[in-house]
């Protein structure tokens, strides 16, 4: 079996405008099965446009270009649109920063997980429904029954979330890619969404590409951390590389601005923005 899980090669993504630089550049990286990996880059470095070019859910307007763009061995740019979905809705699971722009407001929890497991893996209804309240049970949910008649305004920030990764892991994904997935949440609720990120990781062997500015919390959780700047990658280093000690001046200075968590986070990241780095010559792992 291939090693390796998703393989980008020179992903570049570009606006309509002609003059402006693409946000995402040149964009090369893997993560091997049941690997944890970050990116991580201040605001508007193209994480998350990274991470929507991978799923082929780029907004309107953007267009993607790579010479590799492969999960799972399939090509997910020569592939059909079928397949593609087909992959996306099973073997790829998005969490999204806000639970609320994914969540349908107006159904029921437990109607949201049931269609959705359905659709991609032909359960019966009552089938669904039983392994709907494992996967509650399996993110700490409390009370599971309950809360699939209740809808998604009845439950916290926090239970929102677990909402989400509990509907992604139903398909039983070989990668989960988790854009900000904490940032909405409270400290206490961030440490247990990423602490169950890892658990899942640990039981399923599902791998993790994890998007965050936060370098600390990314170091805590991840096996590789990949580090953006301006639509680039600056650096592609392991987790203990980079506690021992980065090489690439950018990382090294997200490293020096790592925020409390209860300090003013992006007022210490646009700091280093305004610090200049080389990047013709990025440093790479
Ligand atoms: N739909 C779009 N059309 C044109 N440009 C866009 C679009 N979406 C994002 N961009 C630009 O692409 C760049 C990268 O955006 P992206 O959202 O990937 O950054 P990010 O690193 O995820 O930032 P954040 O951490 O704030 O979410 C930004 O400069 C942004 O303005």
């Amino acid at each position: 079996m291939n090693d390796v899980i998703l393989r980008v090669e020179d992903l570049t993504i570009s606006t309509s405008g002609r003059d402006d630089p693409p946000p995402v550049r040149g964009v090369d990286f893997t993560v091997r099965r049941g690997e944890i990996v970050g990116i991580v880059g201040e605001s508007g470095s193209g994480k998350t446009l990274t991470s929507l070019g991978i799923a082929r859910l780029l907004p309107h307007g953007l267009s993607l270009d790579a010479t590799t763009l492969e999960f799972d061995g399939h090509d997910l740019i020569g592939g059909s649109d079928r397949e593609l979905r087909r992959l996306l809705g099973t073997q790829m699971a998005m969490v999204f920063q806000d639970p609320m722009s994914s969540l349908n407001p107006a159904r029921k929890i437990g109607k949201q997980m049931v269609e959705a497991v359905r659709e991609h893996r032909g359960l019966s209804k009552s089938a669904a429904r039983e392994l709907a309240v494992r996967s509650l049970e399996d993110v700490y949910i409390t009370e599971p029954e309950k809360r699939l008649w209740q809808y998604p305004h009845e439950l916290s920030g926090g239970m929102r979330q677990r909402v989400m990764i509990a509907m992604g892991l139903m398909s039983e994904p070989s990668l989960i890619v988790a854009d900000e997935p904490t940032t909405a949440l409270d400290v206490t609720v961030q440490a247990q969404v990423m602490q169950l990120l890892c658990d899942l990781n640990d039981r399923s062997g599902s791998a993790v590409l994890l998007i965050s500015h936060n370098i600390s919390l990314l170091s805590e959780v991840c096996d590789r951390i990949i580090v953006m700047f301006r639509g680039r990658i600056v650096e592609d280093l392991t987790t203990s590389k980079l506690l021992a000690g980065p090489d690439h001046p950018y990382t090294q200075a997200l490293m020096r601005a790592v925020p409390d968590l209860a300090t003013d986070r992006t007022k210490a990241l646009e700091t280093i923005a305004d610090t200049e780095f080389d990047l013709e010559e990025p440093a790479r792992a």
